[in-house]
């Protein structure tokens, strides 16, 4: 092996696969360095350790590097759920927020066709998103994370009288949108498992999907509907999570289960998949949705279950 050779072979440890193969042309040492999702401090101690191993390579007297930003394939994360209103809403858009915090560069797409309520959940409904080139160009949310929902393109309402193809080809143009530097894009499915669901799994092939279910037996029958859509689709399970568990009264603090206790835990268990968590049905979880901003952008006690839910995602992505 040359000098150049060995450099070569070192430089894609220490770049994980970043850098092109070095050419060293007149003394000048030229690569092209990919520093999508680096921080600024990471990228300028890569291109460092790059510049000094480099001058130790006979003959190379400079180097130059051409930093890049190669736009990596998004992943989608699907949050769904076998039935409505178990809070799979509530959860994609504090898992979305939580997941940033965490660093992921994180997008949000509300499936929900017929009942949108991300704007609502991330205060982006007065938001028109632009297009261009025939994409559309998603809305920021005061969390940061950038978004699109039917809420954002039609009136209130209007969208409740389309049919399944119309829908999914409506579905379609939020999630081909122009996203960006986004890494991980949380698609907020509608609830159950019929036709706009199904054609949304075949064509976007999530990277995932994370279940939500309240703990009584009837919500996790229908889970286990939707678990069944992704396996028959081939799309790995991140896990489920237990939404609405255990109430704690604001007045004496007395810990009741309207819903039973340990039902999806169980069922986890049962169908051999992670359970992801438990988040209490709050009054405080509500409040602050209803008003556009979500538990988990704070520092209460109301945002600490969807951070545990999101840490474990965050485990099943780097893994
Ligand atoms: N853990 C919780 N504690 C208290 N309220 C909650 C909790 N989770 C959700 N909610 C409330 O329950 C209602 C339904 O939640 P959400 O809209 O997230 O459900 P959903 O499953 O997305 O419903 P759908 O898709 O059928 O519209 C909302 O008012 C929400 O604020």
């Amino acid at each position: 092996m040359t000098d150049l050779e060995s450099f070569a072979a070192r430089l894609k440890t220490l770049t994980e696969g970043r850098a092109s193969t070095p050419r060293v042309k007149d003394g000048v040492m030229s690569l092209a360095l990919d520093v999508g999702g680096l921080s600024a401090a990471r990228r300028d101690a890569v291109a460092d350790a790059i510049r000094e191993g480099a001058l130790l390579v006979p003959g190379v007297q400079d180097v130059r590097i051409a930093m890049t930003t190669e736009r990596k394939s998004i992943r989608i994360i699907a949050v769904a759920s076998g039935k409505g209103g178990v809070g799979k809403s509530t959860l994609s858009a504090n898992l979305a927020v939580a997941l940033k915090r965490l660093g992921f560069s994180v997008g949000i797409v509300d499936a929900d066709i017929y009942g949108p309520s991300q704007a609502r959940l991330m205060n982006s409904e007065d938001k028109k998103p632009q297009a261009q080139d025939k994409r559309l160009i998603p809305v920021d949310s005061p969390a940061g994370i950038p978004m699109l929902s039917m809420a954002h393109l039609v009136e209130p309402g209007k969208a409740l009288a389309w049919r399944g193809p119309m829908a999914g080809n409506a579905l379609s143009q939020l999630i081909d949108a122009d996203w960006g530097e986004t890494e991980i894009l949380i698609v907020d499915m509608p609830p159950g498992t019929g036709d706009v669901q199904l054609s949304m799994v075949q064509k976007h092939k999530p990277a995932g999907a994370v279940i939500v279910s309240t703990p009584q037996d009837l919500a996790l029958i229908d889970a286990r509907r939707a678990i069944s859509l992704f396996e028959q689709t081939q799309v790995p399970i991140i896990g489920l999570v237990e939404n609405m568990a255990g109430y704690s009264c604001p007045h004496c603090g007395e810990i009741s289960d309207p819903f039973g206790t340990g039902g999806a835990e169980a069922a986890a268990a049962q169908l051999g998949m992670a359970f992801l968590g438990r988040i209490p049905l709050a009054i405080d979880i509500r409040l602050k949705s209803d008003a556009g901003d979500p538990p988990a952008a704070g520092e209460d006690a109301s945002g600490q279950a969807f951070h545990a839910v999101a840490d474990q995602v965050a485990r099943w992505l780097r893994s």
